[in-house]
Order: C-alpha cells, then structure tokens, then sequence
C-alpha cells in the first residue's frame, strides 16, 4: 500500500513537473499567439491523435492561417514567401526527429538523414543516376509495362469486371520501378496480386513511420518490438531489404561473370543497381555498399505508392470532370492525325502537349501525394518566418496540400479541378503557381525520383484516356472518392468499370 502510495506520488510529481515547463515554456514564448487547437499547445498526443484519423491533409487546409500550431513547438506555414526561407538551395533548416523513423535505427537512406553535409554528398553521388538525360533511356521498358497494363485493362473490360485503379496503378508504378532498378520486372502486373506482400508491407511501413515520428524518440525500442512481433514475416521495410540484398548478390555475381567488376557505369539503360554497384566498385569510401542498398530500397519504398497515387489522382479528376477529359481526348487524336504522337505515347512528344502537361501539373497540384508538412528545425539563430521570431529549435513544415489551396496564388477556385489555369498568358501569374507548386517538395531535400514519376505518368496517361473508357462503378466514388492519408495520401477505393474504345488506334500491347 506504502508503494502504491510512493508510485502514485511521484508520477504525480512528475505530471506537475511537466505542466509547470509547458506552461513556463507557453508564457516565455515570442511564439505564444499564434493560433491552433487548445490541446496543441499541451502536446504532441492531439497531433498525433488527428494524424491517427487519416485525413490529416483536410484537417490542415480547414485550421488555416499564415501560420499555425499543431503541437508544443510545430508550426504550419502557408506564406509563399516561407518557402525560399524553409526549403530553398543553401538554407541551414534541417529535417525535422520526425524523419529518424524511415529508417532502421542505425541505418541510413538519403530521404531520412538529417545532416545536411552528410545528405548533400550522398546526393551529389546519386543525382546523375536519377537525372531526365538518363532515365529516358528507360523508356522502353516504361513501353513495357504499359502494354502489359493496357492488355490487363483491356481484359478486365471484356470480363466486364470492376477494376481497382489504385490497386493496378500501383501494379505499374511497382513493375516499372522493378524493371529501372533491378532489370527485372517484379510481376505485379503479370499477377495483378500483392507480390510477397510487398504492398502490405510498404503500407505498414508508412503507418508505423508517419505516427512513430512524432514521437521519434521511442523508435529504437518500438522498432525492435514491432520486428519481434512482426516474426518471420519481417516488418515491412525489413521485408524489401531481404528482396534487395538479393538482387543486389545476384547483380555482383553477374558483373564478375561479365568482367565489368571495377568498370564505370555506362549512361545507358543498365538497371540503377549495376550503377550503384559500378559507384561502389570504384570508390567504396564515398559510396559504400551502405548507399547501394538504400538507394535500392529507396526506389521500391518511396517509388511505387507515390506514382501509383497519382496516377489514380489525375484519372479520378478526369472522369470527375468529363469537360477536360473530353479537352485532353481531342488534343490526343489532333497530335495523332498530325502524326505528332506515336501508339507509344513518346516522351517527348508528351512534353510538347500543353492540355496534357497542365493536365499533369493539376492534378498533382489538386492531390500531391505526400499530405503532413514537411518538417524542418530552425536553426542556430533562429529566423523570422512571416514577420515573426521563430527561436531556433522550432520545428517549421509547409504541407504541400495547404499550399496548392493558397486562393491568393492559384485563385478564388483553388478548391476546383481546373487544368486551364496552367494555359494563362499572364506570364506572373504562372511563375507565382510554378514557385508554390511543390507536390516533389523544394530545394536541396526535392524528390530525387521525379523524373521516373514524371516519365511513367506523361506516357500513361494520355495512353490510357485515349484507348479506353470509364465509368465509376459506384455512385460514391464519382463525387468525393475515399481516402487514407499516411504520409502518402491514398485512395481506399477506387473503382471503375473499363471498355476499350472503338475508336482507338493505339496498339493494346
Ligand atoms: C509522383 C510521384 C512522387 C511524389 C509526389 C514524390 C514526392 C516527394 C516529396 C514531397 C519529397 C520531399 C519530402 C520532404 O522533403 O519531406 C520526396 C523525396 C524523395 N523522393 Fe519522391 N515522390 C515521388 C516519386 C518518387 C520516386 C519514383 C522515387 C524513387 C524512385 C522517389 C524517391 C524519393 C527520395 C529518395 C526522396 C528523398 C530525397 C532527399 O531527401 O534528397 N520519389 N518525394
């Protein structure tokens, strides 16, 4: 009783402890104004309580100001002018313990490391690799997968079944993504099943991560305790590692085979992880096997769910909008009729389209597939954000849903789907939506696979909307589809029923 007694005193003691810092830290403050939610102000646990309910992205743009709290000492910025100050080229704001929990403890991968000379020269190593010069030599297995794609539509359009976009979006993004950085297609889209439970694996990982990183500091202990509970099956991220380690033995083995051991990587179609390797060969110091697994495991994890969702984002808006699907359907048979558009939708020829391109740039601008801010410290110092005194420590973020709604940007119709904004002659007007257009996010952390995200959606697309039809196979879907944002922001399910189109000149694969 005597014990219970003591316990119950000190953690007591403790939680009076903690109120009296929070409340001395609120009142000393020069951050104490700024709004957010009562509980915000106390603790972390409401953020991750709204973060918790998967719609964290619409929660966000609903609380909106300049700038607002979501947590003891995180911050929401929505000025376009914070941008340059957060994210741009040579600025010192590191990313935020929220970014630890990407990887295994101990570990390392380019997305997750906060030192920013660490980061910078891994980046300076991996940046050629993933540059547009070099992946449109990969066209032709994008080519690839996209015939197999079509057929599977096709197919499922003749079995007059409803078909999972999401799901088989994801089937492409993972296939092409298999064959740029392993040589080989995975088979997602031969099967159309979740493949060694690879999908499932990814998603868990992205559950733990976006939650565990507001409380970064228990990751050590939750990632040991999830590994051991997730037994053989390995916890997700575990899971892709074990595939890439023998990819990569399996590539070694093949290069000794060859005599290219040592060589330098050539600029053609050579799967990433024979250039990783032919980096690593010649000088292990600077890239270690270390950077050769993470950047293989980088494309799987960070390369699939992202362009998948896009894929399904710029579809969805499409049929939402049959007036610009009907524009980008005329553009498509114009370019043809004028022999500017080959059966394989060329890469280049894509890039001269403007509806397709403002196509593309709208619907990433209306649903970017990463939906949290993007956290980062200030640092030593501190540094004035919206006229205001951020000391330094302060944990800053831009979510790039919140600044795609900026009406004083992007107009009173922010909130619309309406791809003939990108089309404006006012020459202003467009360069201030290209700087507060970030769904790759900005600066020295931008994505380093944007450009085989760009390539695999600027061929699928018009592809796709020119060879078949869509109906939204439930009424719901059709008006405001369903769902989860998990750092990536994915539909639960979206479902259509396909027919191929009459009309269609395009080969089906
Ligand atoms: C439409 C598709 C994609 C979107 C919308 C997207 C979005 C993003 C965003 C917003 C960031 C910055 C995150 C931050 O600062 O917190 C990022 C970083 C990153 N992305 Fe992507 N991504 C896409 C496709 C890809 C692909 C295909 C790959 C790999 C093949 C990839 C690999 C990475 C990596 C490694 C980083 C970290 C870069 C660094 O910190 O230097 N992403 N991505």
């Amino acid at each position: 009783m005597l014990a219970l007694g003591i316990f119950l005193s000190g953690v007591g003691a403790l939680a009076l402890i903690y109120i009296v810092q929070r409340v001395i830290h609120f009142i000393l403050s020069p951050l104490r104004s700024v709004p957010g939610p009562f509980l915000a102000r106390c603790t972390d646990v409401w953020y991750l309580w709204q973060v918790r309910k998967g719609d964290w992205e619409v929660r966000n743009i609903e609380l909106h100001r300049p700038i607002i709290r979501y947590g003891p000492n995180r911050y929401s910025i929505a000025d376009p002018d914070a941008l340059g100050t957060i994210y741009g080229h040579g600025t010192r704001f590191a990313k935020s313990s929220w970014y630890d929990v990407w990887m295994t403890p101990g570990g390392w991968n380019l997305f997750a490391d906060r030192s920013i000379q660490r980061h910078a020269s891994a980046r300076r190593q991996l940046q050629s690799t993933y540059s547009m010069t070099s992946l449109v030599s990969y066209e032709p297995y994008v080519d690839q997968c996209a015939d197999i794609f079509s057929r599977r539509l096709a197919e499922m359009g003749e079995e007059g079944v409803a078909v999972n976009m999401g799901h088989w979006m994801q089937c492409y993004a993972f296939d092409v993504i298999g064959q740029i950085t392993y040589g080989e297609r995975i088979g997602f889209l031969d099967h159309g099943v979740d493949i060694g439970g690879m999908m499932r694996a990814i998603e868990s990982s992205l559950a733990y991560g976006t939650l565990m990183g507001i409380y970064a500091r228990f990751h050590r202990f939750a990632f040991a305790v999830m590994s051991f509970l997730a037994g053989k099956k390995g916890a997700g991220r575990e899971f892709i590692e074990r595939l890439s380690k023998s990819r990569i033995a399996e590539e070694q083995d093949k290069r000794k085979a060859a005599g290219l051991e040592g060589k330098q990587a050539g600029i053609g179609a050579e799967p990433f992880v024979s250039k990783f390797l032919a980096k690593y060969e010649r000088d292990p110091e600077t890239f270690s096997m270390a950077h050769v697994m993470a950047g293989c495991t980088a494309n799987m994890a960070a390369g699939s769910d992202t362009t998948g969702v896009t894929l399904s984002a710029i579809l969805y808006f499409l049929l939402k909008h049959p007036e610009c699907l009907r524009k980008l359907r005329e553009e498509i048979e114009e370019y043809r009729a004028k022999g500017l558009l080959s059966d394989s939708f060329a890469f280049k020829e894509t890039q001269q389209m403007p509806y397709l391109q403002a196509v593309f740039k709208e619907g990433l601008r209306m649903h970017p597939a990463t939906g949290l801010p993007m956290e980062r410290v200030v640092p030593e110092g501190g540094a004035t954000i919206c006229n205001r005194f951020f000391p330094e420590g302060t944990i800053v973020g831009i979510n790039s849903w919140v600044a795609h709604r900026n009406t004083e940007v992007f107009g009173a119709d922010a909130d619309e789907f309406r791809p003939e904004r990108w089309l404006t002659s006012d020459g202003d007007k467009l360069a201030a939506m290209s700087r507060q257009w970030i769904p790759f996010g900005m600066g020295s952390r931008t994505c380093i696979g944007r450009h085989i995200s760009t390539l695999e959606i600027n061929k699928l697309i018009p592809r796709v909307v020119h060879g078949f039809d869509f109906e939204h196979s439930s009424g719901d879907s059709r008006d405001k589809w369903s769902t989860l944002n998990c750092w990536f922001v994915k539909p639960q399910r979206f479902e259509v029923e396909v027919k191929a189109r009459k009309t269609t000149a395009v080969s089906q694969g």
